[in-house]
């Protein structure tokens, strides 16, 4: 196997047209510092074979916050609440996406997103196929860490603690209020993250529980109008630790980690070095 060609920069710096109808963000190419950055083009070395932009060049300074000790709430849920209202009303993209950390039973990691669906002292919780990866690492490793990386506002979530399959009449429940179309695209990907032969075997899944289940006229009917699948449902991730990041100028940013022995324990806050 040929390893992949690491980013390497040429002396010979080709101006490239990233994008003149809607400019981006503009980072310095070789020699340059931000302030000789012309908006709407970037001026990099780049052989044809290589990125744009150099991930190594790209950094922003966190000028947000602060956050301290005497100004959060004792119970992180509210301080949770707060940060998860401000990121909604920026109106971010995706607010509720999580990244769910798992490991199965020999200790390997493994990370994906999934859309935070509720949220309490008891947990946060989520909603996804038992037989996925994730599913078959829960079931080994019944212990998880979530990632909220809200870069908007120069913050981040963490969360980590054991995880519980939710009650299946609250799956249930919740699976009533998806789109029709997202019921069905649950039951058509029955082996989530197994191989399959192409797009056209997916389709074809889709038409037949389409067929099987098909959309009522009367909306009255749509809750009921697809079964939940023994295979689908909720995880919550009772939280021991959750810690909130703000990002400060010179990378000496502000975390406050809550942590609670139990679950019925209380909580205590401390502060973490960047
Ligand atoms: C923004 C976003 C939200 C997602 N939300 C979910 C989700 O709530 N549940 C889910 O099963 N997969 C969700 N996915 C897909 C997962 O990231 C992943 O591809 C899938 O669940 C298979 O994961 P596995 O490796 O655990 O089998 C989402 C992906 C993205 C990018
Ligand atoms: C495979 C999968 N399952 C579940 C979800 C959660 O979606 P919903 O908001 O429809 O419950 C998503 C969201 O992207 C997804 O991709």
């Amino acid at each position: 196997m040929s390893s992949l060609p690491f980013v390497s920069l040429s002396d010979k710096a080709v101006a490239v047209p990233l994008n003149p109808v809607r400019p981006t963000v503009q980072y310095p190419g070789p020699g340059e510092t931000a302030k000789t950055q012309v908006r709407g083009w970037s001026a990099v070395n780049r052989p044809a074979d290589q990125p744009a932009h150099d991930p190594a060049r790209l950094r922003a300074s966190y000028e947000r916050g602060p956050l301290t000790e005497q100004g959060v709430p004792a119970d992180p849920l509210a301080l949770f609440t707060a940060w998860f209202e401000d990121v909604v009303a920026e109106g971010l993209s995706e607010p509720n996406a999580m990244v769910l950390a798992t490991a199965a039973a020999d200790g390997a990691p493994n990370a994906r997103t999934v859309l935070l669906k509720g949220y309490s002292p008891a947990g946060f919780r989520f909603f996804t196929n038992f037989t996925s990866a994730k599913g078959l690492e829960l079931a080994e490793n019944p212990r998880a860490a979530l990632v909220f990386p809200w870069h908007a506002r120069a913050r981040q979530v963490r969360v980590t603690g054991p995880v519980e399959r939710l009650p299946e009449a609250e799956s249930a429940a919740y699976f009533r209020t998806r789109p029709y179309g997202s019921r069905l695209g649950a039951w058509a990907s029955e082996h989530q993250s197994s191989v399959i032969s192409g797009r056209d075997e997916l389709e074809r899944r889709y038409t037949e529980v389409a067929s099987q289940w098909p959309e009522p006229d009367n909306l009255d009917d749509d809750a009921d109008a697809v079964p939940l699948p023994a295979f689908w449902g909720g995880y919550r991730v009772v939280p021991a630790t959750i810690e909130f990041w703000q990002g400060r100028p010179n990378r000496l940013h502000d975390r406050i980690r809550y942590s609670r022995p139990l679950p019925s324990g209380r909580w205590k806050a401390e502060r973490l070095s960047p």
